[in-house]
């Protein structure tokens, strides 16, 4: 939800209320809007600062709200009326603003920010864009370049930083809030205009076709296979060609595609497993509170168990002639799922931790799970143990010879 007060008899203050930062969920979205219609509506108030609750200004969209059927006002009609408000609306940012948290902020006509705070627009990093505007604004207001390293990265920047990039107005190191409140109630009557960032054009370099298409490569050959970071791209070639609602359609016709992409919904399963591990330890507490006693699993059996297993199918493969050699199971791990290029792959680690040490390990859990098969060594493995362990780069000789022997 999101509190209604008013200060010194003429401020409006909104409060976004949603611990622990602020996410714009649907009761968020529709405490605002209510909001608004009553600033609106009061001849008393002259001027609106937003702010959230607990010294966070807002950690963006409701990410657990992606995954159901969405209810409520939407972010972006939302948006546009505080901006197209004519009484000034100004956002007070404390903590965080990121994604749909700094698409609200820049929907405000001034942003005053505590110099730590962090602002970012992280959506990418969640398989999306900025779709409540951001990819629209963002770019009128700092230029192209800056917004193109901003959203595609979605990397997070210091308040003092985005004060160089003009995306805050200005930064304190004392109370953003009433830092806030003071500078709504002095711009009271300044035109509003030149303040609604939709309206303007957006700046961009004379030789913008190809700045955009050197960063679609660079960022192509980054992402890898990733879908959002070329949409960014393509969003912000909307910001630059086309007119603020035009390009509000493309970026929603973006956003549509990722939206239900399955790469969207594995990186916010990311972030969420991401936070849920680094809880086990309190559920651990909780356990034992109660009298329970959880099995000790030790986190290297939890990773040896994956890891292994997964190793050994890979013997399994390439005995089965599905794979010429192991390079080619490593390359599809390494470029295709993110295996960290610095560990070679799947089939190279395991030569790197020893192929003896690998197949004690898998008769060891084999023994003590008879019932999961993946966990019982490939004969391909055993063969291998058996010849010496050979180095990765001779496996390939070995299979040959192996598979001429097996057809005589
Ligand atoms: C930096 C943080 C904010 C804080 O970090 P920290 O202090 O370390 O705390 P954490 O442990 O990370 O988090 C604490 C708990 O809060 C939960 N959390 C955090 N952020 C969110 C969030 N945004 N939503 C929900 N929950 C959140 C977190 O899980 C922890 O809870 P728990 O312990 O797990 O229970 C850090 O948290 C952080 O970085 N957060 C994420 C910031 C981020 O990525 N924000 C961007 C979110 S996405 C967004 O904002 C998108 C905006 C655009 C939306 C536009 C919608 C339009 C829809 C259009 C649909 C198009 C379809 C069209 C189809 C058609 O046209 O037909």
């Amino acid at each position: 939800m999101a509190s209604y007060s008013v200060l010194h008899g003429s401020v409006a203050l909104i409060t976004l209320q949603n611990p622990p930062v602020n996410a714009l969920s649907a009761a968020v979205r529709a405490g605002i809007t209510d909001a608004v219609q009553r600033t609106l509506k009061d001849p008393q108030v002259t001027s609106v600062v937003i702010c959230g609750q607990n010294g966070r200004f807002c950690g963006g969209a409701d990410i657990r709200e992606f995954g159901g059927s969405m209810s409520g006002p939407p972010l972006v009609p939302m948006i546009n009326a505080i901006e197209a408000m004519d009484k000034p609306v100004v956002a007070a940012i404390e903590g965080v603003a990121l994604g749909g948290g700094l698409e609200l902020a820049l929907g405000c006509h001034y942003r005053i920010a505590h110099r730590q705070a962090l602002v970012g627009l992280p959506e990418v990093t969640l398989g999306l864009l900025p779709a409540a505007g951001g990819s629209q604004r963002l770019p009128r207001l700092i230029g192209l370049p800056a917004a193109l390293d901003l959203i595609t990265t979605g990397k997070h920047i210091l308040a003092s930083e985005a004060l160089k990039l003009g995306i805050v107005d200005q930064v304190t190191d004392g109370n953003a809030l009433n830092m806030a409140v003071e500078f709504a109630r002095r711009i009271v009557g300044k035109p509003l205009d030149p303040r609604r960032i939709s309206t303007l054009p957006c700046p961009s370099p004379p030789d913008v076709d190809f700045l955009l298409d050197r960063v679609l490569a660079q960022v192509r050959k980054r992402a890898r296979g990733a879908l959002a970071p070329v949409a960014c791209v393509g969003a912000l070639r909307a910001a630059v060609f086309l007119p603020f609602a035009q390009g509000m359609e493309k970026e929603r016709e973006l956003m549509g595609a990722l939206f239900d992409s399955g790469q969207a919904r594995a990186l916010q399963y990311a972030f969420f497993s991401q936070r849920l591990v680094s809880q086990l330890e309190n559920h651990c507490c909780y356990w034992a509170r109660y009298g329970l006693v959880p099995r000790h699993i030790a986190p290297e059996e939890i990773l040896e168990r994956c890891l292994y297993a997964l190793t050994n199918e890979g013997f399994n493969i390439l005995q089965d002639g599905m794979a010429a050699g192991p390079e080619d199971i490593d390359a599809i791990y390494v470029f295709g799922y993110g295996w960290p290029r610095h560990r070679g792959g799947p089939m190279f680690h395991a030569g790197q931790v020893g192929l003896a040490r690998v197949l004690e390990k898998l008769e060891h859990y084999q023994h003590k799970h008879p019932d999961v098969p993946y966990l019982k060594p490939s004969p391909l493995l055993r063969r291998l143990v058996a010849a010496g362990s050979p180095a990765v780069q001779k496996w390939r000789e070995f299979l040959n010879k192996d598979r001429v022997h097996s057809q005589l």
